[in-house]
């Protein structure tokens, strides 16, 4: 299966007020256009295609998750098995959460696991096999039935209890020696969906008990990319087309829609230029040093440790002579137990880009407008804040702000710009 095709794990469960707004006018604003704007039929329909994960807002103005929203716009992708098929379909995720099982099979044998968001069943399956005691699979869909029945079909229905149930809500009539979950999203945090596995944690772990995975980290680097004159061309033309569609209806129904011309232009700006997208790196993209962003220890981090990631990093450019294009980011998450109960092989599942193969999470793509010419030995010194969307927690927003020092001693102009990983 392509890359393209299972990097959308959230395709459907997100659908911004952006292009709801646009889905809600679509039909009859269509019609009215066909007859004389065939251009802006077309760039319409290749936004609305490309236009993935995007999200209604979840969160009211007081900052509570409004749940049925959540549900409705998060939880409800994950109800389709076509979904939950994408992320078993993806090798490196399965083997590297299949190996950290059955290489470290002590950690099961015997023991009460939590598996925090199941899906299909399939990390509640293997602690299973790989001997567990009592498995508890909480899922927040319906899923859970499509669960229950393939652990019943797997012969493993006395060893695994499937709970519908959001995991914040359920309880469980024991502690547990260990958590699977896989929880991450776009570059790591996008989705949020580790609180509810801190959540658990605090409530159901035993003392000594595991995380798996134990722990995570964030990684940027900078590099260089197509991309970044591709996106500055597709803003163009929208803004081109928005001046023509403004002649056009002043001319052919006698509605000045100028004074529109400011946010609209603005709009597309956020989504052309400041929104970080999905992609497949190649190695040889990469111009720099990549550096941590953040390490988050799944045993002892808090939810405030992960709301705001702030960091002040740099990095150096190896490549000869290259333009900056912009920033990748990415994560990697370690099976390694913990210090009083190790893991006896330390697995890793990484998200790096790679030559040969690629996850379906890719890398988050922040471009530069202006790119800059760089050489080896330039530092880049970054500040990097990443907070959640007033609107919709599961959402991110990115502030990054960079001085460039030449290996001359000179600085190029430094820049600051606000992204959205939407
Ligand atoms: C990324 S999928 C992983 C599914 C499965 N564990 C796997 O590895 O293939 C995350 C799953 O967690 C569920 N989920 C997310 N947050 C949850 C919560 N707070 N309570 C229960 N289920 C949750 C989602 O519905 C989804 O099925």
């Amino acid at each position: 299966m392509s890359l393209r095709s299972t990097k959308n794990r959230l395709e459907l469960g997100f659908v911004s007020q952006q292009s709801a707004a646009n889905w809600a006018g679509f039909e009859p604003e269509i019609f009215f256009r066909c007859f004389f704007l065939p251009r802006f039929l077309k760039q319409q329909l290749q936004r609305v295609k490309n236009r993935r994960l995007e999200t209604m807002g979840s969160t009211a103005a007081n900052g509570a998750v409004d749940k049925g929203v959540d549900f409705a716009n998060y939880f409800c992708t994950y109800g389709f098995l076509y979904h939950q098929k994408d992320m078993l379909c993806d090798r490196i995720r399965m083997d590297a959460y299949y190996n950290a099982v059955f290489e470290n099979q002590h950690h099961f044998k015997g023991k009460a696991v939590l598996d925090v968001g199941t899906g299909s069943g399939i990390l509640a399956i293997w602690s299973a096999q790989a001997g567990a005691r009592k498995v508890y699979a909480v899922e927040a869909t319906k899923m859970a039935e499509h669960a229950r029945e393939l652990i019943k079909a797997n012969k493993l229905q006395d060893v695994i209890e499937v709970i519908e149930g959001s995991m914040e809500d359920v309880t469980l009539p024991e502690k547990v020696d260990v958590i699977i979950s896989e929880w991450m999203g776009y570059f790591l945090l996008r989705e949020s969906m580790l609180d509810s596995v801190l959540c658990a944690r605090d409530r159901w772990l035993k003392p000594n008990g595991v995380m798996y995975p134990s722990h995570a980290r964030m990684w940027m680097a900078p590099l260089r990319s197509g991309l970044v004159d591709q996106k500055m061309g597709d803003y163009k033309r929208a803004i081109e087309d928005w001046y023509g569609f403004v002649n056009e209806t002043k001319t052919y129904y006698g509605v000045d829609m100028g004074v529109l011309t400011n946010p609209y232009t603005a709009e597309q700006q956020k989504f052309y230029l400041q929104t970080s997208m999905w992609n497949n790196l190649h190695p040889n993209q990469i111009i720099g040093e990549h550096v941590i962003v953040k390490e988050i220890d799944c045993l002892t981090a808090t939810i405030d440790d992960i709301r705001i990631v702030e960091a002040s990093i740099s990095s150096s450019i190896t490549q000869e002579i290259a333009r900056l294009s912009g920033f990748g980011g990415w994560f990697d998450v370690h099976f390694r137990g913990s210090d009083k109960n190790p893991a006896k092989k330390e697995i890793e599942l990484t998200t790096a880009p790679s030559e040969d193969s690629g996850t379906h999470w890719g890398q988050q793509v922040f471009l530069l407008h202006p790119s800059s010419n760089v050489k080896r030995g330039d530092k880049l010194m970054f500040q990097f804040s990443m907070s959640r969307s007033r609107e919709n927690h599961r959402l991110m927003e990115v502030d990054l702000s960079c001085e460039i020092k030449q290996k001359s001693g000179e600085s190029l102009p430094p820049f600051k710009k606000k992204f959205y990983i939407e």
